[in-house]
């Protein structure tokens, strides 16, 4: 018999792969795989999302939106992003309008509502919190007939409790509010508050984005209009009543704002036709309007609004004759006399004597603003604002059977208005509040950002839910931390085994070396 055939047996008894030791460290090795394979798994698989849910109805001038906004259940705390998930827009006029008879207030509402009750699952219901705002339209009613404004409030306000949410209030925003919390809108969903970005949509080894510069805000609605933007050379103390003060997510924020009542554009077309009709004409030629344009226009109609009840002229007929010249140029002069830039008692001001900083870094506008360019096709803030000009006197200059036959799909309350409407926004941004050529192009029209609105109703929610905290968190969330220690210490794990496997046939015990 050769020597082998003596050593074989040995040899096959200490193979190092066949000892007790080798097998539990195998063992171990092989249920850390599948553990870190099952937690990646786990961790990375579809869950269904629980969503928590806040309802805002913008109750404006000329009509009410219902927003549903929702965000992850468990992420309020700072880190969520709030979006909104379904929008409704309310049949009819807007609540001021039902002033003589309240109720039907109330009842415009309810279409929307049961669309709010589909939409946000049932089991939340209750949890969710609904907020009525009003805006212009009421605070114009209020100096008209408060008791008129309070009593369309409370039947509003009795409809919305019939509904199985959870019922915040209804109330009229001051006009601050209403150009601090468009602010906050456009600002929380351009992540310029330095607020932490969700997990998965962070930078690497970036939790906060500090020191951002915020975007400023320019709302244009029916009644009024709304400009706000943070100014290093406003601090609050030369205009207090144009100061909002914030602290978000640890930073400070002196947001300068003012709302403009009676500047919102349909409140401007009947400033602008009652500096027109002084003279009680009973035919009007307005340059603002397309040429071949006409209507009979009641003179009671044009001055029901407290924006021009008290220049009503004396001894005018019932009616007159609304026609239209087409003139670019001259209905801009019209536009200008309805701003006051003659006198100014602080350093600076935009128009009818309001203090304005120096305008200062990027604003996003929108409302009106967006609905009007967007439908002349101007949205393009590169391009110079002289070509803009020269593009609205074509436009207006288009005679109206042309206009209506181009845009038959359109309302034509507002297509007898977009060249009004055109020349107010340009005249509104460079006379009003003193955009020059170099700075129209910082203005970017707006309708949405990352798929919500833009306007007052997503911060006005934010801020009544405190979404916002003032100082930002410190870590960041727990969930995603603890899953990366978890997959650390199993790969941790499996490379200590396979070291130890790898190193097996070192070790005195397992050695192949024949012992002496
Ligand atoms: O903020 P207040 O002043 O109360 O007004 P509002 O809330 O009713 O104002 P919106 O932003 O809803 O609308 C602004 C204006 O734009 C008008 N508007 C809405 N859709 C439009 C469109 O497609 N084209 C032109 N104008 C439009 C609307 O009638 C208002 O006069």
């Amino acid at each position: 018999a050769s020597p082998s055939d003596f050593l074989l047996p040995e040899m096959k008894e200490r193979n190092p792969w066949h000892s007790p030791a080798t097998i539990i460290i195998t063992v171990i090795g092989v249920i850390a795989v599948v553990a870190l394979v099952t937690v990646i798994v786990l961790q990375n698989r579809e869950i269904p999302q629980k969503y928590k849910y806040g309802i805002v109805m913008d109750a404006g001038s000329s009509h009410t939106s219902l927003y549903i906004y929702r965000w992850p259940a468990e992420k309020e705390n700072n880190t969520g992003r709030v979006e909104e998930m379904h929008s409704c827009q309310v049949a009819g006029p807007g609540i001021s309008s039902y002033a003589s008879a309240p109720w039907k207030a109330g009842e415009s509402l309810r279409a929307c509502m049961r669309e709010a009750e589909q939409q946000v699952p049932q089991r939340r219901h209750q949890q969710t919190p609904l907020y009525l705002g009003a805006t212009a339209g009421m605070r114009l009613l209020s100096m008209e007939n408060s008791s008129a404004a309070e009593a369309v409030l409370r039947a509003v306000e009795e409809s919305l409790r019939g509904f199985s949410f959870s019922y915040q209030g209804s109330r009229t925003l001051r006009g601050q509010e209403e150009g601090a919390f468009g602010w906050v809108t456009i600002n929380y969903l351009d992540e310029r508050l330095g607020q932490p970005r969700p997990p998965g949509d962070r930078p690497p080894h970036q939790t906060l984005l500090q020191g951002l510069e915020t975007t400023g805000a320019l709302d244009l609605g029916g009644a009024s209009t709304q400009i706000s933007f943070v100014s290093d050379h406003f601090d609050g103390s030369e205009s207090p009543d144009n100061s909002m003060v914030f602290r978000l997510y640890g930073n400070d924020y002196s947001l300068y704002t003012h709302s403009f009542l009676c500047y919102g554009k349909d409140q401007a077309l009947r400033l602008a036709l009652a500096h027109q009709t002084q003279d009680a004409p009973v035919t009007l030629l307005d340059p603002c309007f397309h040429p071949g344009y006409e209507a009979s226009k009641d003179y009671s109609a044009v001055y029901d609004s407290p924006c021009v009840s008290s220049r009503r002229p004396q001894g005018a007929p019932l009616n007159f004759t609304h026609k239209g010249a087409g003139n670019f140029a001259q209905c801009q002069k019209v536009i200008r006399s309805i701003f006051n830039s003659s006198s100014c008692s602080h350093s600076r001001c935009s128009f009818n004597g309001v203090f304005q900083p120096p305008l200062q870094g990027k604003f996003g506008a929108f409302s009106a603003y967006y609905f009007v360019m967007d439908f002349l096709n101007l949205t393009d803030t590169s391009l110079p604002l002289e070509t803009v000009k020269r593009e609205l006197a074509r436009y207006c200059s288009n005679s109206w059977d042309q206009v209506k036959q181009q845009h038959p799909a359109v309302k034509v309350k507002y297509l007898a208005a977009y060249c009004f409407s055109g020349t107010y926004i340009i005249t509104l941004l460079t006379d009003g509040y003193n955009f020059s050529s170099e700075s129209y192009s910082s203005i970017k029209f707006i309708k949405k950002i990352r798929g919500s609105d833009a306007g007052w109703t997503l911060g006005y929610m934010l801020n009544l839910t405190n979404m916002i905290p003032a100082e930002a968190p410190d870590s960041p969330p727990l969930p995603q931390a603890g899953y990366a220690s978890l997959v650390t210490l199993m790969v941790l794990v499996l490379a200590v085994v396979l070291l130890l496997l790898a190193l097996r046939p070192r070790w005195p015990c397992c050695s192949q070396q024949p012992q002496v």
